[in-house]
């Protein structure tokens, strides 16, 4: 399956040569941290992270309610700078981006965020296409590869409905479609199955590995352990855990 991406007709795009599944933590990384703190002003809640994403790897971020997971999402994809420590992605350092750089990290990396961040009065498909439209692109010229994106996530039927229309399985299959439609080599997901039933987060979880398998890197937050273990079976994922401030290697138990 290889589902299009809007103005990608070879389908979505692969990092270099890196084989898939790649834990390969001595290489290069997509993104990386480098002995990362984060303080909001209220005391450290993130110290001395270290942790490197490998081109084609698929990591779980995990840890209690509040621990940091949404904020160490934030620091890898450039959205937060940290107070400690270095951030890099694709070669550059997060701290300094200029407006280019900037530009191509989003281009790069997609977000699918926690509650989803669609607008009201645009339908799921103007939504999906946002992305597009914010960087100029006729979408217009774009409407077989939209379709088939929607077909992908299960979602030709709503491509005219608007957001509140929507299931929760529905919203975050449209979010995770938005995230793909500019062709990134990351995705990072908060929580993409926060909200939905078992069924559901399963067949969320097959789009995330289906896009590892394309060569995508993956880095999904969840508190939901049964997910974890079930991908475990489908990819060769790394399990990461947010506990005392600290970022640690999950055991081979989960
Ligand atoms: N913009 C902000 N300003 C100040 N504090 C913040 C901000 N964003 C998050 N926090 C605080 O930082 C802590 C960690 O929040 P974060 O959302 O990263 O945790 P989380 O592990 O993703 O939580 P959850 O699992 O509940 O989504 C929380 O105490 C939160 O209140």
């Amino acid at each position: 399956m290889q589902p299009l991406c809007a103005g990608n007709s070879a389908g979505i795009e692969t990092v270099g040569t890196v084989g898939q599944n790649s834990q390969d933590q001595e290489g290069a990384a997509v993104i990386e941290l480098d002995n990362v703190g984060y303080n909001y002003g209220g005391g450290e809640l993130l110290s001395n992270v270290s942790v490197k994403l490998a081109p084609g790897s698929f990591h779980f971020l995990t840890g209690p309610s509040g621990a940091g997971k949404t904020t160490l999402l934030k620091l890898c994809y450039g959205a937060l700078t940290p107070t400690s420590g270095r951030a890099r992605a694709f070669n550059m350092d997060i701290n300094g981006l200029d407006r280019d750089q900037m530009a191509f990290l989003r281009r790069r990396v997609g977000v699918v965020h926690q509650d989803c961040r669609f607008l009201d009065h645009l339908s799921v498909l103007e939504n999906i296409a946002l992305p597009l439209t914010v960087s100029g692109r006729d979408i217009t010229q774009e409407e077989a590869n939209l379709r088939e994106l929607l077909t992908w996530v299960g979602l030709s039927e709503r491509a005219h409905a608007t957001p509140p229309e929507l299931s929760g399985g529905e919203r975050q299959r449209a979010a995770l479609a938005r995230s793909v439609i500019l062709s990134p080599d990351v995705i990072i997901a908060d929580e993409p199955t926060g909200n939905v039933d078992w069924e559901m987060s399963q067949r969320l979880l097959q789009l995330l590995v289906e896009l590892n398998h394309m060569g995508k890197t993956v880095l999904v937050a969840t508190h939901d352990l049964s997910l974890i273990r079930a991908a475990k079976k489908q990819v060769q994922a790394r399990v990461l855990r947010i506990s005392n401030r600290q970022l640690q290697q999950a055991g081979a138990d989960l």
